[in-house]
């Protein structure tokens, strides 16, 4: 859906993008996750043929950009750095215009898919007022419903949940959900590492303009092979894992253990009871530590 081949881009001194290799494949949901000033909005900028590359190569749906964009573009659905939209006409007459300057279809359907469109990020009841009396939040919203008009097989968001509040952020991942179970591929940029764990199926974290890792947040998330257990009897625990144990707090034990069920059985067993057992799991933000040495305060984990 998305290939690019060395991508770079230099403003001056500065390599905004450095020699990036990304490949998004069809029904993924990619996040493209890193710090701000990392090279993000470039790289989408360069995607959509808004900014062009000082070297590489990118494919898009398989065609080369920027020389065959006109024909992929009807396919893309994309929101980047705040949707534009004329301030003083309301958000349905923007969507009109837009519909209006997008591939050929029918005008007696305009308004269906208008309001199909609005209907989808949650601004079906937006009454006459216009785009300028709209709160950041249902600007970003318009700019999705844009975005959506055209039923687009692939969309490319520009950290879509900016100016959202946690209600509207779960709106929009549920969104986005839904469209990617209907067979749409899903590129956004953040700098939330929390958004793109609860969202990503495939994650490239860049710094500094280079990609540091891609992977499948499944693979990131792998069991580190601990188990972490809670019991009223650790001292019989102990004995128990006896070579096993790596660390005991009070009823916390630490155990390494590859399997969690069979942990269990064991402990039960030997009359150990367990009111708590889960085999351990990285999060995002260690994976995203150990490639780039920074935590959520420079992605911000929460908001
Ligand atoms: N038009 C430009 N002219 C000069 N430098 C630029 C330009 N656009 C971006 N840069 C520089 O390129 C680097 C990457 O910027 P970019 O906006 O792509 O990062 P980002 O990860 O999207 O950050 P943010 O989340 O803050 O938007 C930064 O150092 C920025 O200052």
């Amino acid at each position: 859906m998305i290939v690019t081949r060395g991508l770079t881009k230099r403003y001056g001194r500065t390599v905004a993008v450095d020699a990036v290799d990304l490949e998004v494949r069809e029904g993924d949901r990619y996040g493209f996750l890193g710090p701000n000033g990392s090279g993000k909005t470039t790289l989408v900028r360069m995607l959509l043929g808004l900014v062009y590359a000082t070297s590489g190569e990118i494919e898009v749906l398989g065609q080369p950009v920027p020389k065959r964009l006109a024909d992929v573009l009807p396919d893309v659905g994309a929101l980047v750095e705040g949707p534009a939209a004329y301030p003083h006409l309301s958000g349905r007459r923007n969507l009109a215009l837009l519909d209006a300057a997008g591939r050929h279809r029918g005008r007696r359907t305009r308004r269906r898919r208008i309001e199909e469109a609005l209907e989808r990020v949650g601004l079906a009841g937006v009454d006459r007022r216009p785009v300028k009396a709209y709160s950041l939040g249902m600007r970003q919203r318009l700019g999705l419903a844009g975005a959506l008009l055209d039923r687009p097989r692939l969309l490319v968001l520009d950290e879509p949940t900016n100016g959202l509040d946690p209600q509207g952020i779960k709106e929009i991942r549920e969104l986005l959900l839904e469209l990617n179970r209907d067979g749409t591929t899903v590129f956004l940029s953040s700098h939330l590492l929390a958004e793109i764990e609860q969202l990503c199926t495939r994650v490239g974290i860049v710094d500094h303009g280079r990609l540091v890792l891609d992977d499948d947040v499944a693979t990131l998330r792998a069991a580190t092979g601990r188990v972490l257990l809670r019991t009223p009897d650790p001292a019989a625990a102990a004995a128990v894992l006896d070579g096993h144990l790596e660390h005991r707090d009070g009823d916390h034990l630490v155990v390494r253990y590859a399997d969690a069920a069979e942990l269990n059985t064991r402990l039960v067993s030997a009359g150990v009871r367990v009111s708590d057992l889960r085999a351990e799991h990285r999060t995002l933000e260690q994976v995203v530590l150990g490639v780039t040495g920074h935590g959520s305060d420079r992605f911000g984990g929460t908001r």
